[in-house]
């Protein structure tokens, strides 16, 4: 027989919101590695290579002409992760932060055309009216943007080379403003806040320090 806690986490969703190389996937595995959490990495792979094409690399190089491109693509990517049923999953990002941070980001700042803003916030508007996409609960690593640029620097993606600090404090902006001061978008599920400018040893800590509230997610 299954006991409470394990009752508690029947079809539960956490998903692991943060700036670029803030330590989402480092969080991922561990509590891949000392849970029974199924857990999501983002398909960051699959931007990167969608048929011998990166769109990831093109939007970096010309947001104006890819950012759609990418954005179209890792809104249908990021919907088929919600859609995998396993019970309890932890997931890197969502549908939301795709939209509600990397679109808008674009958006803002003056590089997504507005036609083509309006094509994503509609197929977005579509695809949250018509398809339920439950999550349990929200868990954001709060960095500095100072932080991640080291951390991005010291991970050395190829396509990544080329972000500024400034582009790091914009998606630090809307994170804060969706997440912290909730005055931007919708937010799907109620968040946790775990600061993480912190070393990974203490990271490992605070992670155990919150493993209850996370996993108590199914009954929030
Ligand atoms: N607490 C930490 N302190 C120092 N470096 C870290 C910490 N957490 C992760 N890193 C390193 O920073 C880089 C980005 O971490 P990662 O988990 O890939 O972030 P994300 O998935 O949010 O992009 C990786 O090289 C990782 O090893
Ligand atoms: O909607 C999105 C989501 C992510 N990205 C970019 C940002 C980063 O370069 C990678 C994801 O890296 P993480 O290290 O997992 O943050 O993809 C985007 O452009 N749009």
């Amino acid at each position: 027989p299954k006991s409470q806690s394990q009752l508690n986490l029947i079809n539960c969703t956490i998903c692991i919101e943060g700036n670029i190389a803030s330590g989402k996937t480092t969080c991922l595995e561990y509590f891949g590695k000392t849970s029974n959490i199924e857990v999501l990495t983002e398909p960051v792979s699959k931007w990167r290579n969608v048929r011998g094409h990166n769109p990831l690399a093109l939007m970096y190089q010309d947001p104006e002409r890819w950012g759609i491109t990418l954005q179209t693509y890792v809104q249908l990517t990021m919907l088929d992760r919600h859609m995998l049923s396993s019970p309890v999953r932890m997931m890197e990002r969502s549908i939301f932060s795709a939209k509600y941070i990397f679109v808008e980001n674009l958006f803002k700042s003056g590089k997504m055309p507005e036609v083509d803003y309006a094509v994503l916030s509609e197929w977005f508007d579509w695809l949250t009216t018509n398809i339920s996409i439950p999550v349990d609960l929200i868990v954001y690593l709060q960095t500095s943007p100072q932080t991640c640029h080291e951390r991005l620097k010291q991970r050395c993606r190829e396509e990544e080379k080329v972000i500024p600090l400034e582009y790091l404090e914009s998606i630090h902006q809307l994170y804060e403003d969706w997440l912290i001061k909730q005055s931007s978008s919708p937010l799907p599920a109620p968040v946790l806040v775990i600061p993480a400018d912190y070393d990974l040893q203490k990271m490992l800590h605070q992670y155990e320090e919150s493993r209850d509230k996370i996993l108590a997610a199914s009954n929030l």
